[in-house]
């Protein structure tokens, strides 16, 4: 599933008005209509704060048998008219073109029987072109409207509201009158259901702006939309409805659009992951690949045994972990599938800088390096990495301390020989911002940019994590993950995902694909943990393993 920006999404929308001759009222009919179609579906549901609509049993449209088959019609049943005629709508006008879909959905909803009100922010007149020729319909049809002016309106007994203020042409905070509009909605308790976007949201980065609409339900028109899908806008969209309105679905591909929600469908489809998993039938365990694990110190050596549990557990051939010499005999039986190399002489049980070359021997027998949790920092590791970003022929995953040596070696990160094979980084927010140099709530403020720029930037496939982790790819695509939940913000569920990741690696995925369905299998994983634990919050990281 494809999703845009506000301004691609005006692209798309001119492209399919001027250049394959869609009219742009039809757009808008069929816009007004899913949002009309929605909230007959939320009617039905029964609402749920006043308990005025009970659930209707009878919800199809009546059917006459006919000859050979059946006639449809769209009526509907008494009980629906007299569910419908008892609720009280109130159908929030903005000027623009979010405006003009809302008023289609006021005709269609006043057909199905729905007692609807229009408020209009502004004066009727301000609308223009598609908007005022809907504005022109809804007052031949004496439908009732009334003009906000703060004393003239008590939302408090709508029965629902449809936000259709502010929709993709937003610009900056709502002004008012829309401000005090979205407030009185917010206060009024009703179940309400955004067009496009709810007002005040800042659709291409999920941000929210002073007053902002808290919906139940948003349905978002053609493609889904940046702010809907990345929090904190996720949080304040309810259920997120995509509907189809005209614009062909091929289109964003064909005009270049690189975003996708990932989804069973993304990996398979766009990705071309084998989501089943199979196994040759004739394999064994060289065919699935050798993960060198460089991970773990004295204070942190459970954040290596994690890393490598999972590499394991997703399907790795054979996991070696290494870790520095004076832990070895403390790690010896930690997980007797996985073996065991001594890589840093240190006394200490931490990393040293020597370590490079014989770490780097280790790596050129296996397939893939992963590298960083709980490795610590110890004095020359920026070199010490770079030995093995050059030197290193297989792919390489980086994460926690490794990241954050990459993000000390700054702008010096350009002098680094480029790699022929595969960086995937897994950073957290924090660790993202060290990277790029910025504050962390600025890395949060955008992160499927940031996460694309750096990708792009740096030639790396880039796991940014957090609540929806982006996946971005050096070549501008990039996909928003829907799985997992909060209870996965437990430590060494980092450590988990980049053993996961390594382990696809090592079993021939490509880093995309790696990545992507490394990132989806580890929410889905979380999933099943927090169900198995009956509650997300009692979920920790070996649960995630284990569920896997
Ligand atoms: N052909 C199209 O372009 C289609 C557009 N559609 C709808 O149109 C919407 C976009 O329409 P528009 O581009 O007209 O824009 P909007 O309807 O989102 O609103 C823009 C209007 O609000 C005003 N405005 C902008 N920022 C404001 C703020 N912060 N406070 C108060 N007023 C503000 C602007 O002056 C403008 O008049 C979409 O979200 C969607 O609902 C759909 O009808 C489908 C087709
Ligand atoms: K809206």
């Amino acid at each position: 599933m494809y999703m845009v920006t506000a301004e691609q999404m005006r692209q798309l929308d001119r492209y399919t008005i001027d250049k394959l001759g869609i009219p742009a009222l039809t757009l808008m009919e069929n816009a007004g209509r899913a949002v009309a179609d929605e909230v007959l579906k939320l009617c039905a549901e029964g609402d749920r704060k006043s308990g005025v609509i009970k659930k209707v049993t009878h919800t199809g449209p009546g059917d006459v048998p006919g000859h050979g088959g059946v006639i449809r019609t769209d009526t509907w049943s008494r009980e629906q008219h007299a569910v419908r005629e008892r609720a009280h709508w109130y159908i929030l006008v903005g000027k623009g073109n979010n405006g003009g879909d809302g008023l289609v959905a006021v005709r269609h909803l006043t057909d199905a029987g729905l007692r609807v009100t229009v408020v209009y922010a502004e004066p009727p007149e301000a609308l223009r072109g598609e908007a005022a020729a809907q504005r022109d319909i809804i007052a031949a049809l004496d439908i009732p409207v009334i003009l906000y002016g703060q004393d003239n309106l008590d939302l408090r007994g709508a029965s629902g509201i449809v936000d259709a203020l502010l929709g993709t042409g937003t610009q900056g905070p709502p002004r008012e009158p829309y401000a005090s509009l979205i407030r009185e909605a917010n206060a009024s308790g009703a179940p309400i259901v955004s067009v496009d976007v709810p007002s005040g949201l800042d659709a291409d980065t999920g941000a929210l702006h002073e007053p902002c609409i808290r919906a139940s339900v948003t349905v978002c028109l053609a493609y889904l939309k940046y702010g809907l899908v990345q929090y904190p806008g996720a949080g304040t969209a309810g259920d997120v409805v995509v509907r189809y309105i005209g614009i062909p679905p091929g289109l964003a591909r064909e005009c270049g659009v690189q975003v996708q929600l990932l989804t069973g469908d993304t990996l398979h489809d766009a990705l071309g992951v084998d989501v089943s998993r199979s196994r040759e039938p004739d394999g064994h365990k060289g065919t699935y690949g050798h993960v060198l694990v460089a991970a773990g110190s004295l204070r942190m050596s459970g954040a290596g045994l994690l890393a490598a549990r999972a590499a394991l557990r997703i399907g790795s051939g054979l996991v070696t972990w290494a870790v520095p010499k004076a832990l070895l005999p403390h790690v010896i039986g930690a997980a007797p599938e996985l073996m065991l190399a001594a890589a840093a002489t240190g006394r200490d049980g931490e990393w040293n800088a020597d370590s490079a070359d014989e770490l780097l021997q280790l790596a050129q027998a296996r397939d893939v390096l992963a590298v960083g949790p709980g490795l610590g920092r110890f004095a020359g590791d920026t070199g010490w990495l770079r030995h093995l970003w050059e030197e290193y022929s297989g792919p390489l995953v980086l994460d926690a301390d490794a990241l954050n040596i990459l993000a000390s070696a700054g702008p010096e990160l350009k002098a680094w020989k480029p790699r022929n094979a595969a960086v995937v980084l897994t950073p957290h927010p924090g660790e993202m911002a060290r990277l790029l140099g910025i504050p962390t709530a600025e890395v949060q403020r955008d992160r499927i940019s940031h996460a694309r720029d750096y990708a792009r930037t740096h030639g790396v496939t880039l796991v940014l994590k957090g609540a929806r982790t982006v996946i971005a790819c050096p070549d501008g695509t990039a996909y928003v993950n829907t799985t997992g939940h909060a209870g996965m913000a437990t430590g060494g569920a980092g450590d988990v995902l980049t053993g996961i990741i390594a382990g696809l690696l090592a079993q021939g995925l490509n880093a995309s694909q790696a990545a992507a369905f490394g990132v989806y299998l580890h929410g889905a994983a979380g999933e099943t943990a927090a169900r198995h634990r009956q509650h997300p919050a009692s979920v920790v990281a070996g649960d995630i393993i284990e569920a896997l």
